[in-house]
């Protein structure tokens, strides 16, 4: 074998934590030499540290008489691995130590290969502590533990076990190129073990593990992968025929391609996002499932440089946010978002939401969304919203209660990811 599984574990780690960069971006080109099981394992392992960091922090500062520097830090990450190795996985001890030792001569620290030893028998040796921290023992940074212990109260406790589970596979059935029943015949026929869900007329929830790329009807545009909170938003914008909607923050195009198949006699479909690169996955997307929209590369909020005046019946703006309702999925971003973000999030997305209700028709509907779970974001800022326009009020949606502004979904909740969602219309 050419490469060091725990090695790589630990490089990316270090570009996550260390250089902010994500996981998600990361992972594919460093998985690219490896067999399929190991690609399981290396994302299996690095979810798991980011899932669990504080607590493996919180084992490891006391073994280390001082913290790394330089380019022996990747050394720290590698220790992470292998607390994680040794008190959440099944590997069994004898390899978790000899081959997280071995990683340090890939990683050009060969001279640490006895610190690291030493330090694994340690930490196999005795029962190790439990932490009473709140934020350690959820694995979250402070910030966000309170954050979320202030917004949610006794539902906390639920938000925090779901955020640290695995999220569920959900498939989003293509009515333009297959029915829901056919489809439902392809995967019975391919044996493979899904369920449905009442509130997603679309949906399919796969139980267990699938190459994407493999399942009926990939290439042919059958589905698209999309959580179930985020299939709620083509369902509630409710395009109809005739209609020119936009689509104001669009990539990677998942929300744009199911109002597509929700209204295929729509008579305008605007897909906007600021990102040249990631509208390219727009582009992409709508292709394999058959869609079209017209494209536009602009800001949102910077409506002279790409609106023509001509007004929308509906708008769904999928603001920039923390993503703080995904986290479940992208482990790393409780650690590359931090709370000095939040406020610039929320002017952020109120500028945008200022600018593009000029640009809504009177009597015409914008769905504002977020996947986020906190209130800044979300209802306190739909309520500063409601405040200073006096032509905007609240419509109720399916599934929110009468006292709530607008519905937000936390993670978990009927398996779904941390969503936000608030329906505005515009008075005649
Ligand atoms: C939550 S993501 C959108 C997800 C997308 N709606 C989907 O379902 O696939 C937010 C998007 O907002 C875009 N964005 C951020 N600031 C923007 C701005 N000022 N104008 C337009 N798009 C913006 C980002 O590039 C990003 O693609």
């Amino acid at each position: 074998m050419k490469y060091n599984i725990r090695a790589i574990c630990a490089n990316l780690l270090y570009r996550v934590l260390e250089q902010g960069q994500s996981l998600r971006e990361q992972l594919p080109a460093a998985q690219a030499p490896l067999t399929e099981k190991d690609k399981a394992w290396v994302q299996e392992v690095t979810y798991g540290v980011l899932r669990h960091l504080p607590l493996l922090q919180f084992w490891l500062r006391p073994m280390l008489s001082k913290p790394l520097k330089g380019k022996n830090k990747v050394i720290e990450h590698l220790l992470l691995v292998g607390l994680y190795q040794l008190n959440f996985t099944r590997v069994s001890a004898h390899a978790a130590l000899s081959e997280t030792v071995n990683a340090c001569v890939t990683l050009k620290a060969p001279s640490l290969k006895g610190l690291v030893n030493a330090i694994l028998r340690n930490a196999q040796r005795q029962t190790l502590p439990q932490p009473e921290d709140g934020a350690v023992q959820n694995g979250l940074p402070n910030w966000l533990y309170q954050h979320i212990s202030q917004a949610y109260g006794e539902r906390a406790a639920d938000v925090f076990n779901a955020m640290q589970h695995k999220a569920p596979l959900w498939l989003r059935v293509n009515r333009a190129r297959v029915t829901h029943q056919d489809f439902l015949q392809a995967l019975t026929e391919q044996q493979l073990d899904f369920s449905l869900s009442e509130q997603h007329p679309d949906a399919v929830i796969l139980n267990q593990f699938a190459d994407i790329t493999r399942l009926p009807g990939f290439a042919q545009g059958w589905f698209s992968v999309q959580d179930g909170a985020a299939q709620l938003a083509a369902a509630y914008l409710n395009p109809q025929a005739d209609e020119r909607v936009l689509d104001a923050c669009a990539a990677p195009g998942g929300k744009t391609g199911h109002i597509a198949e929700l209204a295929p006699e729509i008579s305008e479909l605007i897909a906007l996002d600021s990102e040249a690169s990631r509208l390219e996955r727009v582009k992409e997307n709508l292709q394999r499932l058959g869609h079209q929209a017209s494209i536009i590369c602009a800001d949102a909020g910077a409506i002279d440089s790409w609106w023509d005046g001509k007004p929308f019946d509906r708008i769904l703006l999928d603001a920039p946010c923390s993503a703080t309702g995904v986290i479940r999925r992208h482990p790393d971003i409780r650690w590359l978002r931090k709370a000095f973000d939040i406020p610039a999030l929320v002017e952020l997305q109120q500028q945008i939401l200022n600018a593009l209700w000029q640009t809504l028709k009177p009597g015409g509907h914008l769905l504002y969304a977020t996947c986020s779970i906190l209130p800044q974001e979300n209802c306190q800022q739909i309520e500063r919203f409601l405040q200073q326009h006096t032509d905007a009020c609240l419509l109720p949606l399916p599934g929110s209660d009468a006292e709530s502004v607008g519905r937000q979904i936390l993670p978990g909740e009927q398996q779904m990811d941390g969503f936000y969602y608030a329906m505005l219309l515009k008075s005649e």
